[in-house]
């Protein structure tokens, strides 16, 4: 595993750096790989970009360019060099040879940070999948070995390499092994999952699935939302400002004061190019979110590149095959911007702030208006000896106006389509 020394405390040093081949967010992805390096507690030092058409083959880099990194490395004493893109094995092990730095590319860099924050079994089997896969091709192409090996059962680790040939190979049917045996076990894991997700389904409750950007305001959303409907404390989720803090999926039932209810989940937060071994090993828990009546997508409005990220997310959400789910877009963290007025609703759009109740408030609404539509105000008279009507009705629906007549209860309800159909027998009509 990528542990320091040191404890952490004095972060490694690293040099940043990537081509600029005129992509329109160069930049944007620049200053995100500077927070995904903090995110792994290293000490981004500089950064170093390089005008190409597209990348040298064998090294990535033109070699002057090498060179000017491992001069700026030298005077900034860093010891890692963090590039933005994920590279061949080739050039992984040219660039490592030419600078003598441990070359860390952004699939690696990504992989570590879920590695660290994974808690739960299925995202632990997932991660060390993922860092299996992504080491499999590159098993012999580091010749400097600043961290532990023993990263195979464990998931993280940027790095690995064998001293000879056959200790490679026999490292690769190990990998191997250990992927397929990993498999097995996640395979199991989701099918607990599965059955659960059934169970839910048969509740034939709506559900609403919170998505965005990492460090958005997801989980900051869920809870609040969790606060202002009084459920248990220990249905909060974790919240924290830091990259990919929540790595799971929790699903928890809301129940408004009108008795309507709704399934909420929180998952993962996306970053630009998430890497391709990730997704696929999250696929199961990413896939939540195509099951959703309404998606949630949580926008944080304070970060300059706010746009950007919704374009990310909704590329990330078709890679994983979620489309045609309507979608509020919550703009969140209003607070931190003067010039926005909130709590605001604009269309299918909302300028909040998950940390404020009249905002939350406002986004119930909003989640209310687009998933009960089709309720239905209706009256019912509903004879006493049916009492289990009335207490489905009255645990189920919001309940508008109740009165004793002689042959019964007079009921007048906001109804879904389906209570409807069950209590047609008893429509009341004067
Ligand atoms: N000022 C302010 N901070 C907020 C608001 N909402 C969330 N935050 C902060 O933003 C940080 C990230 O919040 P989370 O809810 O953990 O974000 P997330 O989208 O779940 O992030 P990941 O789990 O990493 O994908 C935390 O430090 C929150 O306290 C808000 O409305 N205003
Ligand atoms: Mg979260």
């Amino acid at each position: 595993m990528f542990m320091k020394m040191n404890g952490g405390k004095n972060m490694d040093g690293a040099i940043l750096a990537g081509i600029d081949s005129g992509q329109e967010n160069f930049e944007y992805t620049m200053n995100e790989l500077a927070a995904l390096t903090q995110a792994a507690t290293i000490k981004p030092e500089l950064t170093i970009t390089q005008k190409l058409d597209k990348p040298v083959s064998a090294t990535y880099f033109g070699s002057g360019k090498l060179n000017e990194i491992k001069n700026a490395a030298t005077a900034k004493s860093a010891i890692d060099l963090i590039i933005n893109d994920e590279l061949t094995p080739t050039q992984l092990r040219n660039i490592e040879d030419q600078t003598n730095l441990t070359v860390i590319d952004r699939t690696a860099l990504i992989l570590e940070i879920f590695a660290r924050r994974a808690h739960t079994r299925e995202a632990k089997l997932q991660v060390q999948i993922a860092s299996l896969q992504y080491r499999l091709p590159r098993l012999r192409t580091s010749s400097l070995n600043r961290f532990d090996q023993q990263t195979a059962g464990s998931g993280g680790g940027f790095t690995s390499r064998g001293s000879g040939e056959t200790q490679m190979e026999l490292n690769r049917r190990t990998i191997q092994n250990q992927i397929n045996h990993l498999r097995h076990q996640l395979k199991e894991v989701e099918q607990e999952e599965q059955t659960k997700r059934k169970a839910r389904d048969r509740s034939n409750l709506k559900t609403v699935a919170l998505v965005g950007y990492t460090n958005a305001g997801k989980s900051t959303t869920m809870n609040g939302l969790l606060r202002l409907t009084g459920q248990d404390e220990e249905k909060q989720v974790f919240e924290k400002n830091m990259l990919f803090a929540t790595l799971d999926t929790s699903v928890r039932k809301i129940q408004f004061a009108d008795n309507k209810q709704i399934l909420l989940s929180d998952t993962v937060g996306f970053v630009s190019s998430l890497p391709h071994q990730l997704v696929e090993a999250f696929k199961t828990t990413l896939s939540e979110a195509a099951q959703a009546d309404l998606l949630i997508q949580v926008i944080d409005a304070s970060d300059p590149h706010a746009k950007e990220m919704v374009k990310t997310t909704e590329k990330t959400l078709r890679e994983i095959g979620v489309t045609g789910i309507p979608m509020i877009y919550a703009f969140n963290k209003a607070d931190l911007e003067p010039q926005l007025s909130y709590p605001q609703i604009a269309g299918d759009q909302i300028t909040f702030s998950a940390q404020d109740d009249e905002s939350l408030k406002l986004l119930i609404k909003m989640i209310k208006k687009t998933l009960f539509a089709d309720f239905e105000t209706k009256t019912y008279l509903i004879p006493f000896d049916e009492g289990k009507y009335l207490e489905q009705l009255n645990s189920n629906a919001s309940i508008l106006n109740t009165d004793y007549l002689a042959k019964g209860t007079l009921i007048t309800a906001e109804v879904s389509p389906a209570t409807a159909g069950i209590l047609q027998k008893f429509e009341y009509s004067n």
